[in-house]
């Protein structure tokens, strides 16, 4: 019915079901949930409203969103061992739709393999991707580009929702030029690089066009499209803004039934809302363990040092944290159209920006990309010798690169820019997150461990030698001058390529595992098959957090996968 910015102006505190995080995740269960009128529904939210905030709806403005601004968590990890002890910055959603408010607006859904494998560590084949299919659809409203071009031999509509709640669309705005000699390269080298024509198809490998959640030149979050007009004047809808949870708490002392669910408005004043049905925490991978730590539930040990006292003894709480390490790397192009055209003139950039206000079209409309590549490593890389495959299978990338009409990362100088940002997708790495204090309104310890695989590193070299490969293409010819500064020096040799992948590469932003869910019968794990937290009732966990390995993918159509499957499950039980 409404969204209230203070707790004075809820009607009741007690729901049939309260969801902590209005994100990715928070805002589909909120809205599936609520398609049932008797079902009342709150959702609690630490972050601010995401109306009018200009730099979440102008697609190409969501660098002005990070990394520490008023729309994201003020997070920074541990100094990283794998990247010379840099310490980074580690934006999260604190806006309304979450991650998805302020993301790269990436649609990239992973592949076959991994959601087989999900399926298989938690014994339920309703985690695979022939079952998964229909709740991507679900999410899914595919909408036709904002210059409205041909979408023929752009991509496969057989593998798309049309009539979902989230517009997902290809980019909206040609950059002539580049866009051919990508195209080009999968011809002039069909072996290493083939074209793919749906990388969200279940095999992603080859070079595709670049699908974002955009929609008529905006950005569509689960804030634009599951709290749209039509759903948030439900009446049983409601949504509390600058609400931090600290805790859920049990029914009664000696239960392990959870039905209360503590938060603050200042980080002081505490305040209890009743869920009379479920909690469903969708607070992220980072927010979501450190919610269950604050709660009693976590490793044993390590809540009695802080002097929490334990109620359900659950290691697996903040850890096999994994994440995905991403380079950026700039090419000096011959060029006069790329994004340098407005990023580095103001008069350009006040054109651009009007034609976006008055149109919705120019190239602003688009996010940060024109296409990507996903590939494997060579299967006889010499990492090999000493570390196992660890991709969920052989149609699963291992490394992508991310291909721009643009620098990435910010411009190495005044010109026109050409970048891959390189990815690994099917990183080894694992961290964690844990308790800083006994303080639920203290940050969490983030330690995404980036780098420390050998693994990772070797992977993340190839991605940037496969970039140069290439632009080693004929297409590239007269167009690619070199590569830029720090890139150049680093390409002398792998020692000094290493360095620079330690010492510039940041996250990808795309942690998951920290609540991992797993079989009823697995020795770790935090949520079962049905995503109830194990050995609590009343407590679900539906968010990025539950997918227990990393999908070769950006991370939030799995999320919003996983979000709209896990209200199926809440819905079937409550039937
Ligand atoms: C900067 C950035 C760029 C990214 N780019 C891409 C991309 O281009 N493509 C892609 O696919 N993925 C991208 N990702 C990843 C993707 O956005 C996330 O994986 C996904 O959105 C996670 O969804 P979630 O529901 O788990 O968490 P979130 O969407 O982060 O939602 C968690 C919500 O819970 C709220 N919350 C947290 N703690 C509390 C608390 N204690 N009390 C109340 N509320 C709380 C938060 O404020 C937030 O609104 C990016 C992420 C970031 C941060």
């Amino acid at each position: 019915a409404q969204i209230y910015e203070d707790v004075s102006e809820l009607p009741t505190f007690t729901f049939d079901f309260v969801v902590v995080g209005g994100g990715t995740a928070g805002n589909v269960v909120a809205n599936r949930l609520t398609e049932n009128p008797n079902f009342s529904v709150l959702v609690v939210e630490a972050g601010v409203s995401n109306a009018g905030v200009i730099p979440s709806i102008v697609p190409a403005l969501v660098s002005e969103l990070l990394p520490r601004t008023p729309y994201t968590w003020n997070f920074t990890t541990t100094p990283q061992a794998g990247m010379n002890n840099r310490v980074l910055d580690y934006p999260r959603g604190f806006i309304l739709g979450g991650s998805s408010s302020v993301n790269g607006m990436f649609y990239t859904r992973g592949s076959r393999d991994n959601f087989d494998r999900y399926a298989n560590v938690t014994e339920d084949p309703g985690w695979g991707w022939d079952n998964m299919l229909p709740y991507f659809f679900k999410n899914e409203k595919w909408a036709a580009p904002s210059d409205n071009h041909s979408e023929i031999g752009q991509y496969d509509p057989a593998v798309h929702g049309h009539s979902g709640i989230n517009s997902v669309s290809l980019n909206g705005y040609a950059w002539p030029d580049s866009d051919a000699r990508i195209i080009q390269t999968t011809k002039d080298l069909p072996d290493k690089f083939p074209f793919v024509l749906d990388m969200n198809g279940g095999v992603p490998l080859g070079v595709g066009w670049f699908q974002s959640t955009i929609g008529h030149g905006e950005r569509s979050s689960s804030a634009t499209s599951y709290l749209g007009p039509q759903y948030i004047s439900r009446p049983n809808l409601h949504v509390l803004l600058h609400a931090q949870v600290s805790r859920v708490l049990q029914a009664t002392e000696n239960s392990l039934h959870f039905n209360k669910v503590e938060f603050s408005q200042n980080k002081k004043t505490l305040y209890n809302i009743t869920a009379s049905k479920e909690i469903v925490i969708s607070a992220g991978s980072v927010n979501t363990p450190h919610i269950l730590l604050n709660s009693g539930i976590g490793d044993k040990t390590t809540l009695e040092r802080f002097g929490i006292k334990p109620l359900i003894d659950l290691p697996s709480v903040g850890q096999n944290f994994s994440d995905q390490p991403v380079t950026t790397n700039n090419w000096i192009a011959n060029a006069t159209d790329t994004m340098e055209f407005y990023t580095q003139n103001t008069t350009h950039f006040n054109e651009v920006f009007a034609q976006w206000n008055n149109t919705r079209t120019g190239p602003l409309v688009d996010s940060i990309a024109t296409h990507i590549v996903w590939l494997r490593l060579d299967p006889e890389s010499p990492i090999f010798q000493k570390i196992s495959d660890p991709s969920a299978g052989p149609h699963t990338p291992h490394i992508e690169l991310a291909l721009n009409a643009g620098a990435a990362g910010g411009a190495p100088g005044i010109g026109h820019f050409f970048s891959s940002a390189t990815a690994v997708v099917a990183p080894l790495s694992k961290g964690s997150v844990t308790l800083n204090s006994s303080n639920p309104f203290d940050a969490p310890i983030i330690d995404p461990a980036i780098f420390t695989s050998d693994f990772d590193v070797f992977a993340a070299r190839t991605a940037i030698l496969k970039t140069q490969e290439f632009l080693s293409a004929p297409a590239w010819r007269g167009y690619i001058v070199g590569p830029a500064e720090p890139l150049a020096s680093a390409l002398l040799s792998d020692a000094a390529l290493d360095e620079y992948i330690r010492n510039t590469s940041i996250s990808a932003q795309h942690p998951v595992g920290s609540a991992a869910m797993t079989a009823k019968s697995a020795g770790w794990g935090v949520v079962d098959p049905d995503l109830r937290v194990k050995g609590a009732t009343g407590l679900r966990i539906v968010d990025a957090s539950v997918i227990p390995f990393a999908p070769a993918a950006h991370t939030q159509a799995p999320t919003y996968a996983v979000a709209e499957r896990g209200a199926n499950l809440i819905m079937g039980d409550w039937k």
